[in-house]
């Protein structure tokens, strides 16, 4: 008998890898027209537009009746009189085709609609398919085609992320990381770098450009004044004051290191860093299920704890947010009590301050 979720983790690496191929090839000749500013302000490409088609087409193929979860959706491609939208539409397709065409390896099936290509009607309606409103029962795919755009068009760190929820619990986990280094003492080595975790079959790595896994165990965490907090290079996306807060209070000394996406998950959960704290910037937002819900099963899978900034489980049941959000705190099971004292001692220091209006 095969292990759970053989197939949904094969068909989520070939979708991932492919969108990855895609992602790259984007980056080399990337040019202004390309990227489109959404509603909240924040970039999106011809890229992030076509690698959801890659990966929603794909799905579809494979569990033509998965709902899927996706970050994007075509409104802003679809406009009939905008000759912007058209380009973009046209590049969408073309890039979109480029990874769907070549047919299966051998690691690929026919059946997941490998081996040609689509119309722009079809990509189209492919990356509308993550228009799911999310939920507490079933199946469900979550999708961040590009998680860290910035990351992405800064030459940086970010991460084609997707998962498979069943009442809305994670069950699979793939993340492909193509500028992450392979090894992480060697940053100026080989990067590329595909993440993957089932529940209860554990955490692995490989690189692009292998099939030589191997499996991930978060290491003892050290002594406290060593400790590298992992956090966002956005500090509207994470406070990074509260951060040294909290790290002054547990002693650290360690400087954090800043990178976008969910590459800080899969640092963690290869011990290149111990604690992932990112607390909301007090804005309103709501975290995303597609932000977290690959990343925090890696960790767990690589045997980590991941929560909100209180040490409740994250809630991926409620739709596509996280709900009220108080904050992400994922660390080794050595440490991540601590950390969430250290939270507690930070948020109670503060509203001293204001209670006593110093
Ligand atoms: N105000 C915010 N607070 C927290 N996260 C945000 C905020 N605005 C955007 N994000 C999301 O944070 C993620 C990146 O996190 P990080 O900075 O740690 O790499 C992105 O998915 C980004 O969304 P988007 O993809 O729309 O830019
Ligand atoms: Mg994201
Ligand atoms: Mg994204
Ligand atoms: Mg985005």
């Amino acid at each position: 008998m095969s292990a759970a979720f053989a197939l949904e983790k094969q068909v989520a690496v070939s979708a991932v890898l492919r969108a990855c191929q895609l992602t790259s090839a984007v980056f080399k000749n990337l040019v202004t027209k390309e990227t489109v500013t959404k509603k909240d302000k924040s970039p999106v490409t011809v890229a992030d537009y076509a690698a959801q088609a890659v990966i929603n087409t794909i799905i579809t193929a494979a569990f033509p009746k998965d709902p899927i979860v996706g970050e994007e959706d075509a409104s802003d491609l679809r406009s009939p009189t905008s000759d912007d939208a058209a380009l973009l539409r046209e590049r969408v397709t073309t890039l979109a085709n480029d990874v769907l065409t070549p047919p299966p390896s051998e690691e690929e099936r026919a059946e997941w609609g490998l081996g040609f290509g689509r119309t722009t009607t079809e990509l189209l309606a492919a990356i509308d398919r993550g228009n799911y409103a999310g939920g507490r029962t079933g199946r469900m795919w979550a999708l961040d085609p590009i998680d860290g755009t910035k990351g992405f068009l800064r030459g940086g760190q970010y991460a084609v992320c997707l998962a498979l929820l069943v009442d809305s619990v994670v069950q699979v986990g793939v993340m492909g990381c193509p500028n992450l280094p392979v090894d992480p003492s060697n940053p100026s080595g080989e990067t590329g770098c595909l993440f993957v975790a089932v529940r209860g079959q554990g955490a692995q790595q490989r690189p692009f450009s292998s099939f030589q896994s191997t499996t991930l165990r978060i290491p003892p965490s050290p002594s406290l004044s060593d400790v590298q907090f992992l956090e966002s290079v956005e500090a509207a996306h994470s406070s990074h004051g509260f951060n040294a807060r909290v790290a002054s209070t547990l002693g650290v000394t360690a400087q954090p290191n800043r990178m976008d996406s969910q590459a800080k998950y899969c640092s963690l959960s290869r011990g290149a860093g111990n604690v992932y704290l990112r607390m909301p910037t007090g804005q309103g937002y709501r975290e995303k299920i597609w932000d977290h819900a690959s990343g925090s099963l890696l960790v767990e899978e690589a045997g980590g704890i991941v929560s909100d900034s209180l040490g409740r489980p994250l809630d991926f049941g409620l739709g596509r947010t996280l709900g009220e959000n108080f904050g992400v705190v994922a660390a080794g099971k050595d440490i991540h009590s601590k950390i969430i004292e250290a939270i507690q001692a930070v948020k109670a220091e503060e509203s001293e301050k204001l209670t006593s209006g110093l």
